[in-house]
């Protein structure tokens, strides 16, 4: 059986095979084990570096994405998304337990790649069997794996229904069409396990000529061993040279650099910043947080999710907030209401003042003949003719804020006295930010700050 040190070896001299230098002494990084007895490696220095070194460059053929792997699907792979595309390449070339991935393209990379994704919670979700009850998590992040999971189904349901049409990409493999059921078991976990290692290991790469196109992601090897930090020194692309035209321009190789404010040592981890993310967000994307106390006050980067309290807050007003609600979808006002902190100050979002400026106009219970009249103010805010609505609703609007802040403080401090809570640091980590963003922003409105 291959040991991890045989399979990262099969991987530098496949990586070689593509051209990348990655002899002993020419490659300044390698990947380890941070906890023995688990598969959670990082990536390390392995000497001291200036800043701006360029640490490798992974050449564009042996990146996983649409660009490389479209030409081997044919023409009805272009229904497929990025995400379904590298998911399903996954799928088909998994690994046997304990054994080397088969593919001729990219195996020696595949079989790298985390063996199981046990500690996510989505597969808490879908394998029901293991990790702690949903009820202890907090509703926002409830709703966020139940946002990824209909992502997860949506995209094996596009899989599935391709496989089926093009029985050809099975060739290779032992599997057949009647394999692509989505109620089959085998499918639904090997697709996890492919879903999984895109959605916590692609990063962003541009293959299509608009830089906002989800399709522009990649896997990419070495890379992927990186681990995020939201505040120590972190690894980052060389900036780009020229303009890049993309009809007369091939896709770059991949170089990352070392962090660019300080020198780091050797034996040093590398980090890389997966994005701005709350923990809400880590924990159901990546399946880890952050702990609050590691993060210096003044970088934190928080948020709190209030979609289920506000949508209470409508629900409560009847007749009323049904249309309320109506008018908000329209103007596309509807849900992702959020608190944040950054910067070392605590905020509401936009989106949830311009949903609490709605709700304090109205009083609850049946429509009121002139509720478009009374709307005008609103709208004249919603549009920037005006700042604000009269001083008698804007302190109603920050009132309505402030119970919102002792809802959340209140339901976080009863779920952090349980005991069953206390045995996962992640759910402590996510109730702890909810209370700390809304303690914040609740100080702020009680002493007149302006929001
Ligand atoms: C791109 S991979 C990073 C390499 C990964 N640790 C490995 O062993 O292959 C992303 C995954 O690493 C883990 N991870 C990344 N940053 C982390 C952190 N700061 N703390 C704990 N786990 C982290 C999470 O499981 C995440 O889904």
């Amino acid at each position: 059986m291959a040991t991890h040190q045989s399979r990262w070896r099969n991987l530098l001299s496949w990586l070689n095979e593509h051209g990348m230098e990655t002899s002993e002494t020419s490659l300044l990084v390698e990947r380890r084990l941070i906890r023995q007895g688990t598969e959670y490696y990082g990536l390390y220095t392995k000497k001291a570096l200036s800043p701006n070194t360029t640490l490798f460059t992974v050449p564009r053929t042996a990146l996983m994405n649409i660009k490389t792997l479209s030409s081997h699907y044919g023409i009805g792979a272009k229904s497929l998304s990025a995400t379904q595309l590298i998911s399903l390449h996954l799928l088909l070339h998994r690994p046997l337990p304990g054994k080397e991935s088969l593919d001729p393209l990219f195996g020696p990379y595949i079989s790298t790649l985390p063996r199981d994704f046990d500690y996510h919670p989505l597969s808490w979700t879908i394998k029901g069997s293991m990790g702690p009850s949903f009820e202890l998590l907090p509703p926002s992040a409830t709703q966020a794996l139940r946002d990824l999971f209909s992502k997860f189904r949506s995209d094996l349901a596009g899989v599935s229904s391709y496989v089926r049409d093009n029985p050809r990409v099975l060739e290779t493999t032992s599997k057949t069409c009647s394999d692509f059921v989505e109620s089959s078991e085998w499918l639904i976990h090997d697709y996890l396990w492919a879903w999984l290692n895109v959605n916590t290991r692609c990063i962003y790469y541009q293959v299509k000529n608009s830089p906002a196109d989800p399709d522009n992601i990649t896997l990419c090897p070495i890379l992927d061993f990186a681990n995020h930090s939201s505040h120590l020194p972190c690894m980052s692309p060389p900036p780009p040279s020229v303009k890049r035209n993309f009809r007369s321009t091939r896709c770059l190789d991949l170089s990352l650099l070392s962090p660019s404010d300080s020198p780091i040592d050797a034996d040093c981890e590398l980090y890389l910043k997966y994005g701005g993310h709350c923990n809400r967000v880590l924990f159901a994307e990546y399946g880890f947080v952050l702990p609050l106390d590691l993060i210096p006050k003044d970088e934190r980067v928080l948020e709190v999710n209030v979609d289920d309290i506000v949508e209470t807050l409508f629900l409560e007003k009847g007749e009323t907030g049904a249309w309320m609600k109506d008018v908000l979808v329209l103007e596309n006002y509807w849900r992702d209401w959020t608190m944040h902190y950054a910067s070392g100050s605590a905020f509401p979002s936009y989106r949830l003042v311009i949903a609490l400026r709605l709700i304090s106009i109205f009083p609850p219970g049946s429509l009121s003949p002139f509720s478009k009249d009374m709307l005008r103010p609103w709208k004249d805010v919603v549009v920037g003719n005006s700042d604000k609505l009269s001083p008698n609703l804007e302190e109603t609007w920050r009132g309505i804020l402030q119970c919102v802040c002792t809802t959340i403080v209140e339901r976080a401090s009863k779920a952090l006295v349980k005991s069953e809570i206390q045995e996962h640091d992640s759910i402590v980590a996510l109730w702890t930010e909810e209370k700390f963003v809304a303690e914040r922003l609740s100080d702020l409105v009680e002493s007149g700050e302006t929001l």
